[in-house]
Order: C-alpha cells, then structure tokens, then sequence
C-alpha cells in the first residue's frame, strides 16, 4: 500500500471532488505505468542522441576521409606513380610534407632536380596567404613534382600514398609553424605537430620497407636557455612558447617510434629560415611589406633595451642541409610495425653561426628596398620570443658536410629581388 505522502502525491490536482478508493488505486496504477513507460520513452531518447552525437563526432573527426575528395582514383594513382620515378643511378623516392611551404618548395626542387622521385603533400590551410602555396605548386608541377592535397592526420590516405609507392625516405617538413600565433590557435600546433607527427609516423613504422625519416623541429627547443652558441646537447626542458613545446615533444614522440619500431630518425632544428617564396608571417617578409606600403613595422626589444638577435639562415643552406641528411640517412631497420635491430636517431642545428640583431636587419632591408621604414620600438610582450638564437653547428658540419654559405646582407637582398618580382613595387597591395 502506498504511503500517505506517496498517496497524497497521486491526489487529483483539483481539489472538493470526492473519488473512492479501489477507483484511485487503479488509477494509481495507470500513473505508474504511464510515468514508467514515459521514463522508457525519455531513455530511450536519450540513448540516440547520444548515439547521434557519436556518431557526428566521429564523422567530423574523420573529416578529410568523407569531405576531401582531392585524392583517389586512377588518375590520382597514376599521378603520384609518375611523380615518384626515380631517374637517377640508386636515387631516392621521397615523400614531402608540407611541400608547399616554404622549405618544402625548395626541398622537393632541389631533389627534383638531381633525380629523385618526389611526391609533395599538403593541406593548403589558410594559416598565411594560400595563393602563395598554389603559386609553389604551380612551380613545382612545372618541373612534374605532384603534390597530393591532404593532411598529415589522414590515416587512410597515408596508407593508399605507401601502398602505391615503395618511399626510401619521408622529409617530413608539414608544420603549424610560428612562435606567435601559438597563444591565438594553441590547438592547431597540437593537431599538426604532435596528433599529425604520430599518424605520420604509424604509417611510416607499418610500412613494409620503412622509409628513413627527416623532419624539421626548431631552434625554439633551446627556450629559456642561456648558453650560447646553442649545442645539440644543451637543456631543451624549458620552452618559451608552445610552438617550441609541440616540437620538443615531436623530438621525443620520434624517439619512441626509433626505439620501438626502428625508424630511422634525423631531426633538423631550423634557425630563423629565410629567403625567397618565404613565409609571409615572418618578420623580414611582414616588415617589407609594410616599408613598401609605408605602414609602420613593430620591432621589439629585449629586457635593458638590449635589442634582439637571431641567427637568421638563408633558405639555400638549409636546403643543402635537409639533402645532405637524406644522404646520410642510414635505412630503418624495422619493417610491417617489427623492428629487427637498432636505428639511427640523429638531431643537428642548422643554423647560420652569425646572429644578427633586428634593427640590424631592418636597415638592410631599407637599404635593398631604399625605403625608410617606420619604426615603433616596443618591449617584447610576453608572446613566446626568446632574445637570442645562436646555433652551433659543428656536428651538421662533420656529419653532414653542412657548411652555411650565405650572409643576411646577401640574403636579403636575394629576397628583396623575389618579393618585387612576385608581388611588384606594388604599395596597397595586401598579402595575407
Ligand atoms: O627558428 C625557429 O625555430 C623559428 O624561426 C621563426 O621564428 P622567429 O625567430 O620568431 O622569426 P620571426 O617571426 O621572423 O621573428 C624574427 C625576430 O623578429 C622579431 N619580431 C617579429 C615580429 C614583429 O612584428 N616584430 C619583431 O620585432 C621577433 O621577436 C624575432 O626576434 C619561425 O617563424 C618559426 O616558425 C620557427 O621556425
């Protein structure tokens, strides 16, 4: 029997009408059963939304295998064969990621050039002026380099580049680059730097031959370090910004798949890489724009007005770099996910060895671009720069036969000579 309270709870909510016992239990009943099967109803609900939602998610997550229809098929099988043919006596067939940035364009030529196969990727997002990374490609399929449209976090389409072709090595060069815009979009570093590093990886460690890998990290590892020059052995346990972080982990996630699978694994740590078709949210290429637009250029200073300086390194030499690391890459030793002995894993800073100040900078481009820039002089804000980067070199030197070529001076002024011949002396013109 129900209690008082539970009886009162059924108690017809208009009162002064008298109804007898045995008629208000059985209608009890039907409220418990109609309440009951309500409760069902409502689960029931729920457990599709739920379900719905699930699946939403996991659709979204897989965006590229549903919404991309940029590779697949014949004619696209065909077009990454012919791109990887190698024409020269034991050449290389390598995959490029990020082959229409800025050092991956010139990466994919330079091989090109000597006789390599090479089949470029990229995702084309909008993080600088997209034009500019169709303009690369243009250049690069002028000399017949395809480059697949698509993203390093894709899985599946990974998996189709390897079975269609038997890559000696991956130049893995796709990134989210840019020490600043890490506190504006903190999540695209994680997706491309570490969720599309370890997708790239799994497909390189299952692969039947395990193709040699050489990958970009950066001079931003060293941080808050205070040593100069910048050592390969020096502390990178204290990044300044989470771009220098996301790849800090990269040169630790590559040691694992080394130690685990037998990935052959060379990592490059870029210093302030510059020069012509390069990257438009870069300081020496915002700040001729701007001189020639005659808008005003930011330049920060360090703490004590002590200006800031970097080891700026022309495009050229890194090239040479990233080559001769493909050269001396030795093989992977695993194969199908089991490794079958020890791998090399090699890290070298490739960098300039002469830091040259900001300002100092700025007055060349003045002097190439013979404008006068305007200048606001503001205390670095807390944004993730570090003062100084100065690289050591010695081991790129001895082991690769690095040898840095360029000076800023000479460099600028090859970039100057690109940037008015791509965009032309054009004030007003915007480049994203
Ligand atoms: O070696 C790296 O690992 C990194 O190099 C590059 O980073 P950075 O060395 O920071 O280059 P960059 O932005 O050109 O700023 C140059 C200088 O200008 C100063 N700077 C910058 C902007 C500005 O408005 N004003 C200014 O003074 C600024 O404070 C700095 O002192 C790559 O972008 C990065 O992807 C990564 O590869």
């Amino acid at each position: 029997m129900p209690s008082l309270a539970e009886e009162e709870l059924f108690l017809p909510s208009t009162p002064g009408k008298f109804k007898d016992k045995s008629h208000s239990m059985h209608r009890q009943f039907h409220r418990c059963f109609a309440s009951t099967s309500t409760m069902f109803l409502w689960a029931l609900f729920l457990i599709a939304l739920t379900a719905t939602y699930l699946s939403f998610q996991s659709f979204v997550d897989s965006g590229s295998k549903y919404f991309s229809t940029a590779w697949g098929g014949i004619h696209w099988e065909k077009q990454v064969r012919t791109s990887a043919e190698i024409h020269r006596h034991n050449g290389f067939s390598v995959l490029v990621t990020g082959a229409a940035g800025f050092v991956g364009s010139h990466v994919s030529l330079a091989l090109k050039k000597r006789g390599d196969g090479v089949v470029g990727l990229d995702n084309f997002n909008n993080y600088y002026d997209p034009s500019l990374k169709k303009a690369r490609k243009n250049l690069l399929s002028e000399q017949n380099i395809f480059i697949v449209e698509g993203d390093v976090n894709d899985a599946r389409m990974l998996a189709k580049l390897f079975e269609i072709v038997q890559f000696t090595h991956v130049m893995h060069l796709a990134a989210q680059a840019g020490v600043r815009y890490a506190m504006e979009n903190p999540q695209s570093y994680v997706h491309s730097n570490i969720a599309g590093l370890v997708t790239l990886l799994e497909a390189c460690k299952n692969a039947d031959r395990q193709p040699a890998i050489v990958w970009a990290s950066s001079s931003s590892v060293y941080g808050l370090n205070e040593k100069v020059p910048f050592s390969e052995s020096d502390r990178t346990d204290r990044p300044a910004s989470l771009y220098a972080a996301t790849k800090k982990a990269g040169e630790e996630i590559t040691h694992t798949y080394n130690h685990i699978y037998g990935l052959s694994i060379t990592g490059l740590r870029f210093f302030t890489v510059y020069g012509p078709w390069g990257r438009p949210d870069m300081a020496y290429f915002s700040f001729t724009r701007n001189i020639l637009n005659g808008k005003p250029i930011t330049v920060y200073r360090g703490k004590n007005h002590v200006d800031l300086a970097r080891d700026f390194t022309y495009i050229d030499d890194i090239v040479k770099g990233c080559v001769g690391s493909l050269d001396t890459a030795k093989k992977s030793t695993g194969s199908g996910g089991k490794k079958r002995g020890p791998a090399q894993y090699r890290i070298f800073n490739l960098g300039n060895t002469s830091p040259v100040t900001v300002p100092m900078m700025v007055n060349m481009l003045e002097k190439h671009l013979k404008v006068k820039a305007k200048k606001n002089v503001i205390e670095m804000p807390g944004n993730g720069d570090v003062p100084y980067t100065h690289a050591n070199i010695s081991s790129a030197r001895r082991e690769l036969g690095y040898k840095p070529t360029t000076d800023l001076q000479t460099g600028l002024k090859k970039f100057v000579r690109w940037y008015l011949s791509y965009y032309g002396y054009n004030p007003g013109k915007s480049v994203k």
